[in-house]
């Protein structure tokens, strides 16, 4: 049997980062940037008021208090986008707004709260010193200084600094869409009417779900049944329009097992025993096209941990992104279970914060089976038990890959 680590590994490398496109910013959310962006200036491009008041000289109002005001002749009226250059000499100020660009000869500016709010002559009721209330040029960021690197992404944060410097395009790695495909002759659609032995599909809306989450476009297909050249059929159809494609069913050992018929021999793609539970059998390799395809076994439970743990590190690559794997946590156990043997185990489990010390159970009490799909509703992470453990004890301390959000 393969290990984890060594299949993970095999379906890392079958995952590139996507090529770089140019993007509007008001598209580029999510996307992972693939070329720095530096400023085009300064930032702030100009000094400019922190406060809503007056822009004054300091040395003229070094000596103001409420009950002594300097007076000061205003020569201007500054808003915010005034693009005016009056000089403050002395004996002066100019009425200035926040965001708006410090004038010439002035040297801080004082707040209108610690004024009269005069509009010819101002009563100064308060000192400033040098700089008061005043936004440097360049304190943000000095001119072409990289903003944000290629690799990051792009979240809601990073948008806003891009925009604030001036970029309106992005030069990112282009999202994957992925091909998500449940193999089986009894399945049907979710709220259809059902026979004896026919059960809803749940796995391709998980994994559909999933890509989502994944940051990448899922393309979901009907389920396809239990039928070899079906199947290749539609695998050609689409292949060509996807950069990955994620089969669920079909894997097994099975008299029908259809992922597994159609795919031997078929492009390149070897069907292995992965050392972990759920998830063991596995397939893996590219259509005759070439593209990436990842083969998950058919229960639900295996589905999920074998997306978590084996695709959504190889989608991620794939969007360009370096940090792979969910955020993991110590955690306690409460209640305990038995484990196989030679497997790493991956328990669907509920977290629950105590005081700041995380404590795990199963998200199914007494079930570990892989078909369990309704409790996966409970489920908040997955429990990592090492191969070599045979029994995990109330009060352990495991590791749990967080899936929130
Ligand atoms: N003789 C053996 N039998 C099985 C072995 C084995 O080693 N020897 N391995 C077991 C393990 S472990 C797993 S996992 C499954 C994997 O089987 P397949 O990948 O071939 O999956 P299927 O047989 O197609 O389905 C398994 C199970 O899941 C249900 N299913 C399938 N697709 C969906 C779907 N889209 N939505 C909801 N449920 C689905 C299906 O009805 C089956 O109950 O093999 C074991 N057997
Ligand atoms: O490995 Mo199977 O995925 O246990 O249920």
């Amino acid at each position: 049997m393969r290990t984890v680590n060594e299949h993970r590994a095999a379906a890392l490398a079958l995952a590139a980062p996507l090529e770089a496109i140019e993007l509007p910013l008001a598209e580029a959310a999510g996307h992972v940037l693939a070329r720095d962006v530096c400023a085009d200036g300064p930032l702030p491009p100009w000094d400019n008021s922190a406060m809503d008041g007056y822009a004054v000289r300091a040395a003229d109002v070094s000596a103001a208090v409420p009950d002594g005001p300097v007076r000061l002749r205003v020569i201007a009226d500054l808003a915010a986008g005034s693009a005016a250059t009056p000089v403050v000499g002395p004996g002066e100020a100019a009425r200035i707004m926040t965001g708006a660009p410090m004038p010439p000869g002035a040297d801080a500016v004082v707040p209108v709260e610690q004024t009269d709010a005069a509009t010819d002559v101002v009563a100064i009721g308060a000192p400033a010193r040098v700089g008061a209330h005043v936004r440097r040029v360049g304190e943000d960021a000095a001119a072409g200084n990289v903003v944000l690197a290629a690799g990051a992404l792009l979240a809601e944060r990073r948008v806003g600094a891009l925009a604030a410097a001036g970029a309106g395009t992005v030069t990112a790695h282009r999202r994957p869409r992925v091909l998500v495909l449940a193999t089986g002759s009894e399945l049907v659609a979710p709220g259809e009417p059902r026979a004896r032995g026919q059960i809803p599909d749940s796995n391709s809306f998980l994994l559909a779900a999933a890509v989502t989450a994944a940051g990448c476009e899922a393309v979901r297909l009907p389920p396809v049944p239990d039928d070899a050249a079906r199947l290749r059929e539609v695998l050609a159809a689409h292949e060509a329009d996807v950069d990955a494609v994620i089969t669920a069913g079909g894997v097994s050992v099975g008299a029908y097992d259809v992922v597994k018929e159609a795919l031997t021999g078929w492009g390149d793609v070897a069907f292995v025993a992965v050392a972990m539970q759920p998830g063991k059998p596995q397939g893996l390799g590219r259509l005759p096209g070439g593209t990436p395809v990842f083969c998950l076994p058919g229960n639900p439970v295996s589905v999920f941990v074998s997306f978590e743990v084996l695709v959504r590190p190889a989608l991620l690559r794939m969007r360009g992104l370096t940090a792979v794997d969910r955020p993991t946590v110590p955690a306690t156990v409460e209640d305990g279970w038995r484990t196989p043997p030679g497997r790493a185990q991956y328990m669907p489990v509920a977290l629950r914060d105590e005081g700041g010390a995380w404590r795990v159970r199963r998200a199914v009490p007494g079930g570990s089976g892989s078909h369990l799909a309704a409790g996966l509703a409970a489920a908040d992470g997955l429990a990592v038990v090492p191969l070599d453990t045979s029994e995990v004890r109330s009060g352990d301390l495991l590791t749990v890959m967080r899936c929130e959000p």
